[in-house]
């Protein structure tokens, strides 16, 4: 793995969203023409907006969306219509305005217990792993072609907090939280060793109140606990995506 990030700064909030569209059409050609299918893992929250250059023209009709796969980093454990879930979110903004085939759309399977739907998904992902849909990496965890990630207020991703302990979590693919620090409480998250396996990950940062943790990741601070998104690794490339507010405290 190509272990120093790209940081990429744009001028603006509309210029990263453009450049996020150019890199994901980019990565998604790739992936058709070297393995068939294109899978993508989806955050919530303010990504879903900044992905929105990729429903119109040229990235809308050139893109071959029957070859994608949609999984969640993390998902708020509600149901899939009520309007804090990631997967309504993702619906509503992107997956509803592109013709990738519902089949291919992997949600959540709500039930009341974040730790059944945790293991409904690794069960389901293990699934798509045995069907050879999803490969294995070298570390016998499922591979995404491409993660994308926000990183919030804490320096989270996913919903692997500072203060929690689902973030040390080395063997499970998909673990569950009960009590979230950012709310609704109960989430369920893919693991640091699934989202470290990705072959191509963006860390999408668009927000000057985050100036100081972005700064505080890419320049190496020692912060006690570290921040999630600091241990953010892929295996061919890992992207920051900032705005030069966002990079505005980088040295
Ligand atoms: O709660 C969540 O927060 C993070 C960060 O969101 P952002 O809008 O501040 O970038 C998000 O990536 C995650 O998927 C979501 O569940």
């Amino acid at each position: 793995s190509n272990e120093k990030p790209i940081v990429r700064i744009l001028d603006s909030e509309e210029d990263a969203a453009v450049a996020l569209a150019e890199y994901t059409a980019n990565l998604s050609e790739k992936y058709i023409k070297q393995k068939g299918s294109f899978s993508v893992v989806l955050s919530g929250a303010n990504l879903i907006n900044t992905m929105r250059k990729l429903l119109k023209p040229r990235y809308n009709t050139t893109i071959d969306w029957s070859k994608w796969l949609i999984f969640w980093v993390d998902e708020r454990v509600v149901p899939l219509d009520d309007p804090l879930s990631n997967y309504k979110l993702a619906f509503d903004g992107f997956l509803s305005k592109v013709p990738i085939p519902k089949s291919n759309i992997f949600p959540i399977n709500y039930n009341k217990s974040p730790a059944d739907v945790a293991v409904d998904y690794e069960s389901r992902l293990k699934k798509l792993v045995d069907e050879k849909i999803i490969p294995l990496s070298a570390s016998k965890f499922p591979k995404f072609d491409l993660i994308l990630l926000g990183v919030g207020f804490d320096g989270h991703v996913a919903s692997l907090f500072p203060n929690r302990p689902q973030r040390y979590e080395k063997k499970r693919w998909v673990t569950f939280i009960t009590d979230s620090p950012k709310p609704p409480p109960p989430r369920i998250t893919l693991t640091f060793p699934v989202i470290n396996s990705a072959s191509d990950i963006a860390l999408v940062v668009l927000d000057k109140g985050k100036a100081d943790i972005v700064a505080a990741a890419l320049g190496g601070a020692v912060v006690t606990p570290s921040l999630p998104c600091a241990e953010v690794k892929a295996e061919e490339e890992l992207t920051w995506f900032l705005d030069k507010d966002t990079a505005s405290k980088l040295k």
